[in-house]
């Protein structure tokens, strides 16, 4: 049995208590400064108010000002923030961690850098004074927290630099619905994970279209696969940009797939697609982690600047750049679909 440490009480790492429980270990759940009212209610009868559903009994809670508390003696640290809590997270958790004790984060998006590089979050985390000797880890890959609690089959990534490391971390959370993936690409994972959702929103806004010339409720495929199939075409690109490993498309891949069906980022989507502007939609989604816009408008933001080196081809990236100009520059959605069309030669 392990001792496991969760910081942040959000959905995701809540939904993860069900493997890691089921697995034998003890549990102990600690939120961040926003996640008070959860922990309240989970003491009273382990409901999640957000999640909407019961985790198992026998889960530890801890309020944020009993961290220190919660982290000692824990083999394992789970991060459990959204990537607006990752400066939260190293200014006050990693300054508390013990090198020798393994962190493994749901955090998912990516910092861009003036010259258009892209940095995942665990290289971010790294690069702190604090986190520079830690040993960090991530989970990517198509996972919503709510069909992890209901034990839906489900496929992730964990990645980090020590194989050892994550084997161990796969014996912790590996259940007969939890299945684990391992890799050593740490920015390949974590930057397909996280371009998928400046996509999904894309995609998402043929959705909305469809529902705004036909209906609510109507829906047809073909232009969704057509979507689809670009942003896979962008998201291939970016990941060549960046340098990384090919077959770490495959996890954002599967992650665009469940994000368009049942994700965040698929509501502001379609509530672009059916004509609302992008301050009127937020309004509408108040208190939804949106992580969409920040990341296509990051995405957007290193493509043209590695297109001002002269080492991306604005051209490779209509949608990316539609997306962008419909959320930050007020522009009304027009598909450009005929940049979508390509030549294949040999
Ligand atoms: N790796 C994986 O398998 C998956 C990862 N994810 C990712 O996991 C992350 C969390 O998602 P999810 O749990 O669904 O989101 P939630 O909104 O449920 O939880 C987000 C967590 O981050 C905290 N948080 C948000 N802003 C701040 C801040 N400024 N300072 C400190 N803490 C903050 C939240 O507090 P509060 O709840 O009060 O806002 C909460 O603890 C996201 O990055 C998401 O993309 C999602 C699905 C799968
Ligand atoms: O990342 C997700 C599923 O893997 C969920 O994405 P959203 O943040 O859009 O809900």
């Amino acid at each position: 049995m392990a001792i496991l440490t969760f910081i942040g009480a959000g959905q995701m790492a809540s939904g993860l208590t069900f493997p890691a429980f089921e697995n034998g270990h003890e549990i102990r759940l600690v939120g961040t400064p926003l996640d008070r009212k959860i922990i309240d209610r989970l003491r009273q009868d382990n409901y999640h108010l957000t999640l909407d559903r019961t985790l198992h009994d026998g889960i530890h809670y801890y309020q944020v000002e009993e961290m220190e508390k919660a982290i000692e003696g824990a083999d394992v640290i789970i991060g459990g923030v959204s990537s607006f809590g990752v400066d939260w997270f190293a200014d006050e958790v990693l300054p508390k961690l013990h090198k020798n004790v393994p962190v493994i984060t749901v955090t998912k998006g990516m910092i861009d850098e003036p010259d258009g590089n892209m940095v995942d979050f665990p290289d971010y985390w790294q690069s702190t004074k604090a986190g520079k000797d830690l040993n960090l880890n991530a989970i990517g890959g198509p996972c919503t927290a709510r069909e992890l609690s209901d034990h839906d089959q489900t496929w992730v990534a964990f990645c980090g630099r020590d194989k050892d490391t994550l084997h161990k971390l796969k014996a912790i959370f590996s259940t007969p619905y939890y299945h684990i993936s391992l890799s050593n690409d740490v920015k390949g994972v974590e930057l397909s994970v996280a371009l998928k959702n400046g996509y999904a929103m894309a995609v998402s806004l043929t959705i909305g279209l469809t529902e705004k010339n036909e209906g609510i409720g109507k829906v047809h495929h073909n232009s969704e696969a057509a979507l689809f199939g670009q942003s896979v075409t962008e998201m291939q690109k970016l990941l060549k940009l960046a340098g990384v490993r090919d077959e770490s498309l495959v996890f954002g891949v599967g992650d665009l797939y469940v994000t368009i069906s049942g994700g965040r980022s698929r509501r502001i989507g379609v509530l672009l697609g059916r004509g609302y502007s992008y301050d009127e939609a937020k309004e509408k989604l108040k208190g939804e982690t949106l992580e969409a816009v920040v990341i296509a408008t990051r995405t957007a933001r290193a493509v043209r600047a590695m297109a001002e080196r002269g080492k991306a081809d604005l051209k490779d990236f209509p949608l990316l750049l539609h997306v962008d100009e419909v959320i930050n520059n007020g522009k009304p959605v027009n598909i450009p679909w005929q940049a979508t069309e390509a030549e294949y030669f040999e």
